[in-house]
This record gives C-alpha cells, structure tokens and sequence, in this order.
C-alpha cells in the first residue's frame, strides 16, 4: 500500500485541512499519516480559533513517521507560523521526503488569516523550494508575485513569475474565477490547462486541500505530474458534484461519493 504523509492543520468540522486530506487520501486507496500543526475551532461559517501546537512537538511528530513508515508522497497544507516552516523545512531535508506538493494556504474562503504576515517569508524562502509542486490559488498566487490576476493570460505570467524563482512545478487554481474552474500547470517552461467544469454548489470549503492531497496520493501510486492532477481534478469535480449540503455555510464535499456511484476512484 502506498503512504501518503499530510502536515496540515486540524479543521474540527471536517471539510478542510487534515480530515478532508485523511478523506481523500483513503479514498485513493493509500495510507494516510497526519503530522498535525495547529487545531482550529472552525466550521462551515468561519475559522474561530487557532490553537498551534510547539515546533518540538510537530518535530516529535514528523520523526515518528518518518523513522517509521516513510511516506511515498507529502502533502503541506496550513503552517501558520515561521518557526513551524522552519521545523518542517528541516525535517524534510534531513529524511529526504520525495514527491512534496505544496499548498501554500493564507487565507481560507470564509476569510480568516490562516498564515501571520512574518511567516510569508519563510513560506517562500525555506519550504517552496523543496517542493515538486505548488498549488496558490488565485488570492495565493497573487500575493506571491505581486501581479494582479483578472484572465487566463494574468495567471499564465503569475505562473511564469513563479518559475523564475523556483524550479519546482506550479499549479495556478482557478475556482476563484468566476463562471470558471479551470487550472494551469507550468512545469520546465510549460503550460497545460486543465479544464474543469463549473459546479453551481456553493458548498466548497477544503476544495484546495482534497486537490493537493489527490494529487499527492496520485504521485504516490506512481502518476506523473500532469496525470496525477488530471485525477486529481476529476476527483474533485465529482466530490463537488455530488451536492452534499452540510452546515449553516459553505459546506464540504462528499469525498465518499463513490461510495454511493460504486464508482472506483482510479477510474478518474
Ligand atoms: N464551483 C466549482 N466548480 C468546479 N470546480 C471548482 C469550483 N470551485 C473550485 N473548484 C476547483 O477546486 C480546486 C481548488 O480551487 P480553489 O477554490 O481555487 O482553491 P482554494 O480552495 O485553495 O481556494 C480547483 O481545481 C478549482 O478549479
Ligand atoms: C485547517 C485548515 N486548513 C486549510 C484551510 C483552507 O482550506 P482550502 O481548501 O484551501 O480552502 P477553503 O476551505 O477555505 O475553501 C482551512 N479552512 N482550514
């Protein structure tokens, strides 16, 4: 069986951050570990606290697994403070994690602050450069290169921007477009669309992490880059599809539709 690590935050409702990627990476058929970096009291309305845990105490996690069962893919989604990064950076280096896709999360749907102002730095500086992939979505990529994104070129040169500085692969998501989903992947100087189509559910809290760790548990079974996020997407698409409507807000995705299809996952 193939494992997939994800070092994320805690989202107590259960449609984003750790127990959306615990989801789907179980629904990908691989074995899913959770390094825990901060618990958030949130729910489909909003984020309403933050409770970190300490730097030794995400390093005694991240030992643990890696001295144990290593993880054939990373995931990284909400690291909210600088030394956290800095801890996860070197743990990583020091094990050699393979296949890392990196989520850099700011800021969530519903608007709250899920990285401190002092910690985009050492996002940018210590973790980004170690990861095979990159997935900002707009807001994210904006913030990232300095250029405001209103089309498909603007997120075409945002892409490339990015290349300039890292070498790892960027995938530019769309879903804060509006009458469109589709996603731009820039790999070795590349661009390829993925086109997705737009779901009319407003119910969409945790689409950016169950894409990152889809794609995650993709490369863990030994996809490529631009198949791994192909199912990735198509995962996705039929998670929001399937119309679950949980919550006073933005609800979660049915991450076990197939569940109900009998549909087999690999099959997207
Ligand atoms: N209404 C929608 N219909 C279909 N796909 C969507 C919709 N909203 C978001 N997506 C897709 O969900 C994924 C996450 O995108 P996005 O919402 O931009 O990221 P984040 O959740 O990090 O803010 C992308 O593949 C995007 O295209
Ligand atoms: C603990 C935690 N991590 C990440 C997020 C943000 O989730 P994401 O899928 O990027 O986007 P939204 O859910 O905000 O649409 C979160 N809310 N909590």
């Amino acid at each position: 069986m193939k494992t997939v690590l994800t070092i994320a935050g805690s989202d107590c409702s259960g449609g984003a951050g750790i127990q959306a990627d615990i989801k789907t990476i179980t629904m990908h058929g691989a074995y899913a570990m959770s390094a825990i970096t901060a618990l958030t009291a949130q729910n489909t309305t909003g984020v309403y606290g933050i409770f970190e845990v300490t730097p030794e105490f995400l390093k005694q996690q991240l030992d643990c697994i890696f001295t144990d069962i290593f993880p054939d893919a990373v995931k990284i989604g909400m690291v909210s403070d600088a030394k956290l990064i800095h801890t996860i950076a070197e743990a990583l280096k020091q094990y050699q994690a393979k296949k890392i896709v990196l989520d850099p999360v700011m800021v969530s749907t519903s608007g709250s602050k899920l990285l401190k102002d002092d910690a985009a730095d050492a996002l940018v500086t210590e973790l980004i450069p170690l990861a095979g992939l990159i997935t900002p979505n707009i807001p994210e990529a904006e913030v990232l290169t300095g250029i405001q994104i209103h089309s498909a070129e603007d997120m075409v040169s945002a892409a490339e921007r990015l290349a300039e500085k890292y070498l790892g692969a960027v995938l530019i998501k769309g879903g804060h477009g509006k009458n469109t989903a589709n996603d731009l992947l820039y790999e070795t100087g590349k661009s390829s669309w993925f086109y997705g189509e737009r779901i009319d559910n407003p119910n969409t809290h945790g689409t950016g992490c169950t894409l990152s760790s889809a794609i995650a548990s993709n490369l863990a079974k030994g996809y490529d880059m631009e198949n791994s996020i192909r199912k990735a997407k198509g995962y996705l698409t039929e998670a929001l599809k399937a119309g679950l409507d949980l919550g006073r807000g933005d609800g979660p995705l049915m991450h076990n539709y197939v569940l109900n299809t009998k549909t087999e996952v690999s099959e997207y």
